[in-house]
């Protein structure tokens, strides 16, 4: 595997009994890139992931992430990946530096690391006041921000967002895709599905998936000059939408 490209996947299908949910994919991701996987409810995205995750067997073609065979290698995935997930996983009645205190724990780090992890994570997204609030008691911006940073906790190399930002106004959203940046910035690749075509904006490069395929992948400005209109949204109307 090239030293850049922190996820390869190559003819990658994911077979239910006849139907076909993803079919025989192909892409790369370069390290530290913003990656978003877009593609109209049911088009194959969940299904894709949790294969990039190792959770899910293909049923066949080949992926590499973050140099591990998803196939024959699927524990070694999930000890370089985070994942977050619209439902993301917080315990609502734990505070919040109880639950960082408790995924640090799942993620084998040290008492001393999770301690000043804990510390440096409360201090950056501004929760002193309410760190030893229960999560339930936060508005669902904050848990999302909360839940992100968990997913970040072991410095995986990758971290998988499925729909991260789902519920939550524009202002909140913006906040949130700072943290994503941040992260990019420290050379952490995010690959992330979204409904909202101004976070597709946001990314470096965008794939859009219909019925299991990719059917186009570029920059955001690529894009809207491959198809010749002004916005995201309207790209992914023309595919998506037929
Ligand atoms: N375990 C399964 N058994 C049978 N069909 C499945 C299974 N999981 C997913 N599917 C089907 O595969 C297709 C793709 O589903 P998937 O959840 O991957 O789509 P998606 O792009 O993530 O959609 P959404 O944006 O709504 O989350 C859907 O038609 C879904 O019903």
């Amino acid at each position: 595997m090239s030293d850049n490209k922190v996820i390869q996947v190559k003819n990658l299908t994911k077979k239910f009994g006849d139907f076909t949910a993803v079919d025989t994919i192909t892409f790369d991701v370069e390290k530290g890139e913003v990656f978003g996987f877009l593609g109209a409810n049911g088009a194959g995205k969940t299904t894709a992931i949790k294969m990039l995750i190792g959770i899910s067997k293909p049923t066949f073609g080949e992926a590499q992430v973050a140099g591990f065979n998803v196939f024959t290698n699927a524990e070694d995935v999930k000890k370089n990946i985070g994942y977050m997930s619209q439902k993301f996983a917080l315990y609502d009645d734990l505070t919040v530096r109880e639950n960082i205190t408790f995924f640090g724990g799942i993620y084998g780090l040290s008492k001393t690391r999770i301690k000043e992890k804990a510390d440096a994570l409360i201090e950056e997204l501004g929760l002193k006041g309410v760190s030893n609030q229960l999560v339930k008691s936060l508005p669902l911006g904050w848990k999302q921000k909360i839940s992100f940073s968990v997913a970040l906790l072991h410095d995986p190399k990758i971290v998988f967002l499925d729909e991260p930002t789902g519920g939550v106004d524009p202002i909140t959203r913006r906040q949130f895709w700072e943290l994503i940046y941040k992260a990019a910035s420290q050379g952490t690749t995010i690959f992330v599905t979204t409904h909202y075509m101004d976070e597709a904006e946001y990314c470096d490069r965008v794939s859009i998936m219909v019925n299991g395929k990719i059917e186009a992948l570029n920059t955001p400005k690529n894009l809207k000059e491959q198809f010749k209109v002004a916005n995201m949204n309207d790209v992914f109307l023309m595919l998506a939408r037929g």
